[in-house]
């Protein structure tokens, strides 16, 4: 799990105000026309949300889209990180999400027999995701963390390389998994769990990402659905 600095030995992060949410240069203002919904839907992949359920979860995105932070440089040179984590700071904000997504998964996929979490972040919302739906929770874990005999899976992230692992027994053949984690960037780390939940036997019925960094094409490297809430950078 990666630690993130302080924000005192940190870049100052650009943050969206809260009352309008308007655009820094690579949140797109939450009044446009939301790309990522455009490229999911351009997939032909998903079906839309009810109608009824539509206008609760457009309002809950525009909530969420205010909270989300960047910080340049970090890990390393050239790279623009999303930062998450005062989602999580604003118990509303924590609920509006795993709400959000609670709603698009009813709405777009079977219900899942089991939600995959990805080490770390995909920790903070799967486990409650998973109780919404009433599907049980297994984490994906960098090497060398997990108990028993596990299935790894190498792969490329947009800073770095690293390796995956499930343990061997966590999916049963045949059930039905939805892989969630915080954010898609090369699509690295995502395919390498559906490699993973394939292996173990799983039935894979899509993704979902809180956000999504559209210009890096993550998404072809995945081999079922996906789905993201939230506008991201632009290259
Ligand atoms: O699409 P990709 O290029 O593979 O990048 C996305 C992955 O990178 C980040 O995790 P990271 O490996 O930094 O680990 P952390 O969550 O433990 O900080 C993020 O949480 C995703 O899991
Ligand atoms: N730009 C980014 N911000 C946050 N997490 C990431 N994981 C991969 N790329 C990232």
């Amino acid at each position: 799990m990666s630690a993130l600095p302080s924000s005192a030995e940190s870049p100052a992060p650009t943050t969206a105000p809260q009352a309008q949410p308007s655009s820094t240069s690579s949140h797109p203002p939450p009044n446009q026309p939301d790309p990522t919904l455009e490229s999911n839907a351009a997939q032909g992949r998903l079906s839309a949300a009810p109608a009824a359920s539509a206008a609760e979860l457009a309002s809950l995105k525009i909530r969420l889209q205010g909270a989300l932070r960047q910080f340049p440089d970090f890990p390393s040179k050239g790279i623009l990180f999303e930062d998450i984590l005062p989602i999580f700071a604003d118990p509303r904000l924590h609920e509006a999400l795993v709400r959000a997504l609670e709603l698009h998964v009813s709405a777009a996929y079977e219900k899942p027999d089991v939600v995959v979490g990805l080490e770390a972040r995909g920790f903070l919302f799967g486990p409650s995701l998973a109780l919404r739906l009433g599907a049980g929770f297994v984490p994906v874990r960098k090497q060398g963390k997990l108990p028993g005999p596990c299935e790894t899976a190498g792969y490329q992230k947009e800073y770095g390389q690293d390796f995956f692992q499930m343990q061997q027994d966590a999916i049963k053949p045949g059930q039905k998994v939805l892989v969630v984690d915080d954010i898609i960037a090369t699509g690295g780390s995502a395919a390498a769990a559906g490699s993973l939940v394939q292996k173990l036997g799983g039935t894979l019925l899509g993704y979902v990402f809180i956000l999504e960094l559209d210009f890096l094409q993550g998404r072809a490297k995945l081999d079922a659905p996906a789905y993201t809430l939230l506008s991201s950078q632009e290259k």
